[in-house]
């Protein structure tokens, strides 16, 4: 289905929880936070069902996300019954790592095509800062496990946090030169954390510095995925170089996506506040066809892009980036 600005929407980034195991600095705050009531939070039927609808309307590529999605009981059978449904290409779920050593495997069994791993830095001391209690050790393993279980590709979000050292970069250029996955940078968004959201290298920094690494052979290169990386490949590669940059260059213009909340709320931008209520119909008894009219409206309501820029500062947006899933 396409948008009022012509852009094609075929991917469904989905919140399954707003509950996590770690706190990350640009994404909660350390203590306080209110998780959602269990009441509020869509169950597996009618996500499954919402999923559906919404395929037939043209979604083809779903994300799971969170919160944390793997904290959430029977994410597993979860991830079968959406294969299950046939529809779906591209079945693919973002975490922080921590308990894929125990999961990865079942994932990929149940149909899981990929996954994407937030890792900002490989040293235990920055990485227990910027996550607040997460331990670099589980989501190493995390991505090792990954890996083994054939969860391909395998990508790496680095958040710009100044947790990021040469050392880091470094070690990101080995990863690349001997496994197939991709390293994207990601510019924060100023969106529900608490940290200075201008402290931290640039993105034209880092790639200055992967392209002095390459003796300035940094070249474009193509990456399975439908987020909006930017890639590139240094010689003599396995993987990849990715760089998401929401506030120094928009890419806002292919936007392909929509976004349901934890609590049902069809969001047509991440960084707008505007949500549409999906739950209270869905709970209400709409059918199929006034649930495939609620995603024609989301779709139809997404703006044509945003305004943030660098000095922007944290902006008083609703929800905290966990609550809405990234
Ligand atoms: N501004 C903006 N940022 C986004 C959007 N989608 C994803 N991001 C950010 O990009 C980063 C990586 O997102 P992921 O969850 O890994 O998903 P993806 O990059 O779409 O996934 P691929 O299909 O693998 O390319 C996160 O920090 C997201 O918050 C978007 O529509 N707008
Ligand atoms: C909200 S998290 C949810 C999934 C999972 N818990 C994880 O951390 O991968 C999704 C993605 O958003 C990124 N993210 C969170 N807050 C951000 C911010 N303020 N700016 C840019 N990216 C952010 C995370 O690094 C992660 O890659
Ligand atoms: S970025 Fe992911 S792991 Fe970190 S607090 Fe947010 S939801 Fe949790
Ligand atoms: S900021 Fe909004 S319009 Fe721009 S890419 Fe993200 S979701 Fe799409």
């Amino acid at each position: 289905m396409n948008d009022g600005h012509n852009r094609a929407i075929h991917y469904l980034r989905v919140s399954v929880t707003d509950r996590c195991n770690f706190r990350c600095a640009y994404c909660m705050p350390p203590r306080g936070v209110k998780w959602l009531p269990r009441a509020e939070i869509l169950t597996y039927e009618e996500l499954l069902r919402l999923i559906a609808v919404f395929s037939r309307e043209g979604i083809r590529n779903v994300r799971l996300t969170g919160g944390e999605p793997l904290v959430r009981k029977g994410i597993v059978g979860f991830v079968a019954a959406v294969k299950g449904l046939g529809m779906i290409e591209d079945l693919s779920l973002t975490t922080n790592g921590s308990l894929l050593p125990q999961y990865a495997v079942a994932l990929k069994a149940a149909g899981l095509d990929r996954v994407n791993i937030s890792l900002d830095t490989v040293d235990p001391a920055g990485f227990a800062k910027v996550t607040r209690c997460g331990c670099v050790k589980d989501t190493l393993l995390g991505i090792t496990s990954a890996l083994e279980a054939g969860l391909a590709p395998v990508k790496i979000n680095v958040v710009l946090t100044d947790a990021l050292s040469i050392t880091d970069l470094a070690f990101f250029i080995d990863q690349v030169k001997r496994y197939p996955i991709a390293v994207r940078f990601i510019e924060r968004m100023p969106l529900g954390g608490q940290d200075d959201p201008d402290s931290g290298p640039d993105i034209a920094a880092v790639k200055r510095l992967l392209e002095e690494a390459g003796h300035g052979r940094l070249e474009p290169a193509d990456t399975k995925g439908n987020g909006p990386a930017r890639y590139w490949r240094l010689p003599e590669s396995q993987g990849t170089f990715g760089f998401i940059t929401p506030i120094s260059e928009h890419f806002c213009g292919a936007c392909n996506r929509l976004r349901l909340t934890a609590d049902g709320r069809l969001r047509p931008c991440l960084l707008s506040d505007r949500e549409i209520d999906i739950r209270t119909p869905l709970r209400a008894g709409a059918s199929d066809a006034d649930l495939a009219a609620l995603f024609a409206a989301a779709v139809r309501a997404k703006p044509q892009g945003h305004s943030l820029c660098r000095t922007s500062g944290y902006i008083g947006f609703g929800r905290q980036m966990s609550q809405i899933g990234g």
